[in-house]
């Protein structure tokens, strides 16, 4: 027998993916599990070998990767080339690929077909869509057809402007919509729902009620599970941070440093030297 491993969901670090089951079990076991956002072969290789069990080819790549003010202008011609480097990049992490804005809201045919291309093009695992009790025949159009779907209620991004901006969801009266989300979603087949900014005591609940996991962004320590922005984490975005973030790493600050003194090597002839300099070889022309 195995022995058990010590943090999240993975039965044997070095011998296989992640599954879906394993994500169970360990919310069954009480053990909380780590999810992180990854856009590229670095970080994603990075992040698994560091024990990350599920990895998240965000829309948050709209902001983190493209540029973009928000996520709403993302595309699925955008995200698809980063799900397949972060699949080919790994080799025991659970990969899940966000569906971006405009790719399923129409209904439960439009959803499937690109959950089927993210499928076919990318190899993730499964495909993250947001809303709860509006996008339920969705979610049930794209688990019939065997794909794994993660649900994303209370703050959604994607619909910043109906929502009023970036605020916490499910205080007082709101609660009893985001149980109703959270249970739509479940019955529809999501294997697990991230809770974007929900108040901690919401969050347990909820946690408590479903019996699929609950994955926190600004939604406390009861949550079976954690996700950030890995930007955020290692401290590579500048501006204030969203509360919910906990910077581990100042990533911006060892990037600065290192291309300021390659810069005044260069300018002050330090770089490069013999050392970094191809000698006039007789067997190679160039
Ligand atoms: N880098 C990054 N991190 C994220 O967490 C993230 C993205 N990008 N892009 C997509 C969405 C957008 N999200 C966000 C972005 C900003 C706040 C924010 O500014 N929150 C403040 C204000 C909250 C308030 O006014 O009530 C906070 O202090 O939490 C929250 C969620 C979460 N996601
Ligand atoms: C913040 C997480 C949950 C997300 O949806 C993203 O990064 O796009
Ligand atoms: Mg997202």
């Amino acid at each position: 027998m195995p022995e058990p491993a010590p943090y999240g969901p993975s039965a044997d670090p070095a011998q296989r993916r992640v599954r879906i089951g394993d994500l169970q079990r360990a919310k069954q076991d009480g053990r909380p599990w780590a999810m992180l956002t990854s856009y590229d072969q670095y970080t994603a290789a990075i992040f698994e070998s560091a024990g990350i069990d599920v990895l998240l080819v965000g829309d948050s790549a709209a902001n983190n990767v493209y540029g973009y003010e928000t996520t709403i202008g993302v595309t699925v011609e955008e995200l698809v080339p980063l799900a397949r480097a972060v699949v080919r990049a790994t080799r025991r992490a659970f990969v899940v690929a966000d569906l971006p804005f405009g790719s399923y809201e129409s209904g439960p045919e439009q959803a499937l077909a690109t959950a089927v291309r993210f499928l076919k093009k990318t190899g993730c695992h499964a495909v993250k869509v947001e809303g709860g009790v509006r996008t339920a025949p969705q979610i049930e159009a794209i688990t019939a057809a065997g794909i794994p779907v993660m649900a994303h209620i209370g703050f959604t991004p994607q619909s910043e402007h109906a929502l009023g901006g970036y605020r916490v969801q499910g205080r007082g009266v709101a609660a009893e919509a985001l149980l109703a989300d959270a249970h739509a979603v479940a019955t529809a087949g999501a294997f697990a729902v991230v809770l974007e900014m929900v108040p901690g005591e919401l969050a347990g609940r909820v946690t408590k009620e479903l019996s699929i996991p609950t994955v926190g962004i600004g939604a406390g320590p009861e949550c079976d599970a954690q996700v950030l922005v890995w930007q955020d984490l290692a401290g590579l975005r500048t501006g204030p941070l969203p509360r919910f973030v906990k910077q581990y790493a100042d990533l911006a600050g060892e990037l600065r440093r290192a291309a300021e003194t390659y810069a005044g090597d260069v300018r002050e002839g330090r770089f490069p030297t013999a050392e970094h300099t191809f000698g006039n070889g007789r067997t190679n022309p160039s």
